[in-house]
């Protein structure tokens, strides 16, 4: 079993958050120190710790969640402008081990990533 974090504690509904979607698979919340005007992570309820430890029995609730993503785009008034990140690992950044997308917009998004 994963160890516990504060993304399962809201997905349990034992930890406040802004949560601006759910459904049974996954809820997507604002984040609490948002690196552009928008920023929403959307995670699965399931506690899955990182990207790389999905498996193929994952691929739908994975694919879920990219749609998910895209409904909460549109319901925030991005048009197409909107970056999504998955920072995988603590050397990619990753320092909440319950997985989740990053959906950033709202500003001009430079490229390459930092
Ligand atoms: C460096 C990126 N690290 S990360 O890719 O793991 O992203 C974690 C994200 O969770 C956000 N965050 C941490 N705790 C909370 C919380 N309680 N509610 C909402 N967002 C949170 C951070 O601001 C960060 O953007």
């Amino acid at each position: 079993m994963s160890e516990d974090t504060i993304f399962g504690k809201i997905a349990r509904g034992e930890a406040d958050a802004k949560i601006v979607y759910e459904d049974d698979q996954c809820l997507a919340f604002r984040d609490m120190f948002p690196a552009a005007p928008m920023h929403i992570l959307v995670i699965p309820r399931k506690p899955i710790p990182r990207l790389c430890d999905a498996e193929e029995t994952d691929a739908a609730l994975l694919g879920h969640m990219m749609l998910v993503a895209n409904k909460v785009a549109e319901q925030e008034g991005l048009g197409d402008k909107f970056r999504l990140v998955i920072n995988n690992g603590e050397g990619a950044g990753q320092s909440v081990f319950h997985l989740h997308m990053h959906i950033i917009g709202g500003r001009d998004l430079s490229w390459p990533p930092g």
